[in-house]
């Protein structure tokens, strides 16, 4: 089950809070944030791109978009053996944060041909799991820039990056997010309120009955 959205939408709160929903409805669950910063030499590298390093990486978005890939590449076989003991592993960001943001970052949509390209590396060529369900916490790029860059002012590890910085960006990822929401691409999607609040109790119960 995956968790997606603008940067600032309040995904990690949704993340926790959800856990402990499901725990409390009886559910096993263990969750996986994309990028793995910090044990994956492909993720650090995408954060060192997005603050600057290494040249002119970051202006490529197939480029980009690869190394996010080969991060989730090399986390497959941890999903499919934490899929054999738990109920629910929710991740926090997965194949179509690439989607939305490389789609966006190009001027396209969700029927064009990044989208396309990368469900042909990601899933097909790479293996990864497919999801059951993305949950997409939507907020407008307006709020979401304000949470963003109220988190980089009180939070030093949390210093805003080339993608959060550009709100054009973000509006457009906003779309691409609702294409691939209305379109159900990958696995069913359901689209919660990230402004209004979520009430997880039950969005938790609606879950394990589906
Ligand atoms: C996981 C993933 C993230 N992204 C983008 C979304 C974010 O703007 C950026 C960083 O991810 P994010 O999870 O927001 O990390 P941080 O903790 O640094 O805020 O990378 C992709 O473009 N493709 C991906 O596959």
């Amino acid at each position: 089950m995956v968790i997606e959205g603008l940067d600032g939408a309040g995904k990690r709160t949704l993340a926790d809070a959800l856990t402990g929903a499901l725990n409390d409805a009886g559910a096993s669950v263990t969750s996986i944030a994309f990028p793995r910063y910090g044990e994956s030499v492909h993720a650090d590298l995408v954060k060192e791109a997005l603050h600057r390093g290494h040249g002119d990486l970051a202006d490529s978005v197939y480029g980009m978009a690869m190394l996010y890939a080969l991060d989730r590449r090399g986390a497959a076989d941890e999903i499919r053996a934490r899929l054999g003991d738990h109920d629910v592993v929710l991740l926090d960001r997965y194949v179509a944060s690439n989607a939305a943001y490389g789609a966006a970052r190009l001027h396209q949509g969700a029927d064009g041909e990044f989208v396309r390209w990368l469900k042909e590396l990601e899933i097909d060529r790479f293996g990864l799991p497919v999801p059951v369900a993305h949950l997409l916490l939507r907020v407008t790029a307006d709020v979401a820039a304000d949470r963003a860059q109220r988190r980089a002012e009180t939070d030093a590890a949390r210093a805003r990056d080339s993608f959060e910085t550009d709100d054009a960006l973000q509006k457009r990822c906003s779309v691409v997010y609702d294409e691939l929401a209305a379109t159900g691409w990958l696995a069913p999607w359901h689209v919660l309120d990230g402004v209004a609040g979520v009430d997880t109790p039950a969005l938790a119960t609606s879950l394990l009955r589906t």
